[in-house]
C-alpha cells in the first residue's frame, strides 16, 4: 500500500462498542459462530462477559428513558449475561452497524438478510446486538464498560461525557 493510502486508512481507524445481548449468549454455538465472523472483520481489543444490575442497564440506556419499550429493554438486558467487545478497524463504528443491521430483525430478514440481526435476532427488543451510533457515543460507551482497564481509561479521557456516568456503573460492570 502506498504511504498516502496507508495514512488515509490509519486516519479512519476507529474503535466501537459491540454487545452480544443475553438472548444470543444463551446459545454458546451461536456466540462462537458470531465471534468468528467478527474476528474476520475487526480486531477485538477487549472482551468481557458482564451481568448488569437494573441501575447499570438504566444508566447505559438513559437516552431511552420514558419510551414505551424502556422497561422491556432494561428487563431484557438484565435477564442474563452478555458479552461486550471493543472492535477496532477502519470506520469501525459504521462498519459494525452495517454488519449488525437495523433495529428490527423481521424487517432485516427482508431488507438485509445477510445482517446479523436478520439471522440471529428474535424481536424488536430482543435483537441480539448493540453497536455505538457514532464515534463520540463509542468513546462514552467504551468508557462505561471498560473504564477500569488501561485501554478503557484512554477512551474515558478522550470523552468529555464519560465523567458524567455514575461511578457505580463503572466500578461493578
Ligand atoms: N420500537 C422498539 N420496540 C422494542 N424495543 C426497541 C424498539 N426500539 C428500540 N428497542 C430496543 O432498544 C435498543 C436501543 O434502541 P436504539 O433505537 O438505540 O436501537 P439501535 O440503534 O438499533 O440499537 P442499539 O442502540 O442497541 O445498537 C434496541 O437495540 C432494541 O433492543
Amino acid at each position: 500500500m502506498r504511504a498516502t493510502n496507508l495514512r488515509r486508512v490509519r486516519a479512519q481507524w476507529e474503535t466501537t462498542l459491540a454487545l452480544l445481548k443475553p438472548d444470543l449468549l444463551a446459545d454458546a454455538a451461536r456466540v462462537r459462530a458470531v465471534e468468528q465472523e467478527i474476528g474476520q472483520q475487526f480486531r477485538v481489543q477487549e472482551r468481557r462477559q458482564i451481568a448488569w444490575t437494573r441501575a447499570q442497564a438504566e444508566a447505559f440506556y438513559a437516552e431511552h428513558q420514558g419510551r414505551p419499550f424502556f422497561g422491556r429493554l432494561v428487563g431484557y438486558m438484565t435477564s442474563g449475561p452478555f458479552v461486550a467487545l471493543a472492535l477496532a478497524g477502519p470506520q469501525a463504528v459504521s462498519q459494525w452497524r452495517k454488519t449488525m443491521g437495523g433495529t428490527r430483525p423481521v424487517q432485516m430478514r427482508v431488507r438485509n438478510p445477510a445482517s446479523l440481526r436478520a439471522r440471529f435476532g428474535l424481536t424488536d427488543t430482543r435483537n441480539s446486538f448493540h453497536g455505538s451510533d457514532s464515534a463520540e457515543t463509542a468513546r462514552r460507551e467504551l468508557a462505561f464498560l471498560f473504564g477500569d482497564s488501561k485501554i478503557g481509561r484512554n477512551w474515558e479521557h478522550a470523552s468529555p461525557q464519560a465523567g458524567n456516568l455514575p461511578p457505580s456503573s463503572r466500578d461493578t460492570c
